[in-house]
């Protein structure tokens, strides 16, 4: 019988993750493991992995271990690397908190996007300091089929493309990528959001992910639609001197974002571990050829 490999499934906003205690960086989670892993028929099925390594074992994260003991080696299900993910540091820290690693309260997580402060509140929801945004400046636009839309370039440690539209039905079928231009603005590709107001700071998403398709959410995405709305709005933080704060519905449930005059975000939502179990590891090194 080969080793066998303990993994959990947690969620947040129904935006899904396999995720992989590894604490020591032992593991040889190559991008065809990750896919694998993340395959919904064949395999256990999400949107990414959220591999678990102390910091001090990873070389992209030795640099943050006197800060944050544990670094979130994030992959996109398709096995590419993203610098960041809003909904997967949540489930992190509930992971960390479940296998009693923390406990509630303040804890910090180095990701590839920097160090992210974390409160994981006694009513169950986490909060994640997100750090600021970065606007570079160009015009960007998106399409779905026929149509198109001019988006807002809004960087949270990864690229967003965020797309103001009447209705949430024009953004169609988002499980290929939509076409943007110019190619230049997103080297690495993006992750692009369709957005509807739902009233006052109170907005509705879709998204399409980069390596994903469409999810049920994206945290950093939600980030990003709040900044976006935010500068069309005339509520920027920088301008008004006092903090905004967007109601964000996806489609798997609700986030909160304030940003503050200073620039710093913060994003709450909830973050649920569903289940446990273990792999094997022949099977892992079989479905991944
Ligand atoms: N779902 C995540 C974002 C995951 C990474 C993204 N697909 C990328 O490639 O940048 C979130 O909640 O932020």
């Amino acid at each position: 019988m080969s080793t066998r490999i303990a993994f959990l499934k947690g969620h947040g906003t129904e935006n899904d993750f396999v995720i992989v205690p590894d604490p020591e960086n032992a593991l040889d989670l190559t991008p065809a493991a990750v896919a694998a892993l993340c395959d919904r028929r064949a395999g256990i099925g999400g949107d990414g992995v959220l591999h678990v390594v102390r910091s001090a074992a990873h070389p992209e994260a030795a640099g943050m271990a006197s800060r944050a003991e544990w670094f979130m080696d994030y992959r996109n299900g398709d096995g590419s690397v993203a610098e960041m993910c809003g909904n997967g540091v949540r489930v992190f820290a509930r992971y960390l908190q479940h296998a009693g690693h923390v406990d509630g309260g303040d804890l910090a997580i180095a990701t590839r996007a920097g160090v992210k402060t974390v409160h994981i509140a006694k009513d169950g929801d986490v909060t994640v300091g997100m750090g600021s945004a970065r606007l570079p400046e160009g015009a960007v636009t998106v399409s779905v089929g026929e149509r198109s839309w001019p988006a807002r370039n809004v960087n949270m440690g990864n690229p967003h493309a965020v797309a103001f539209v009447d209705d949430l039905a024009h953004a169609g079928d988002l499980l290929a990528q939509p076409p943007f231009s110019p190619a230049a603005a997103y080297p690495d590709g993006v992750n692009i959001e369709f957005v509807v107001d739902r009233g006052p700071r109170h907005v509705a998403l879709r998204v399409h992910e980069r390596g994903a398709g469409e999810t049920r959410s994206c945290g950093t995405g939600a980030c990003a639609v709040a900044v976006a709305a935010a500068r069309r709005d005339g509520t920027d933080p920088a301008v008004t001197g006092a903090p905004a704060t967007y109601t964000v519905d996806v489609p798997g449930g609700r986030l909160v974002i304030t940003e503050r005059p200073d620039g710093e975000i913060e994003m709450t939502g909830p973050a649920v571990i569903v289940a446990e179990g273990e792999f094997e590891a022949d099977w892992l090194e079989n479905a991944a050829r």
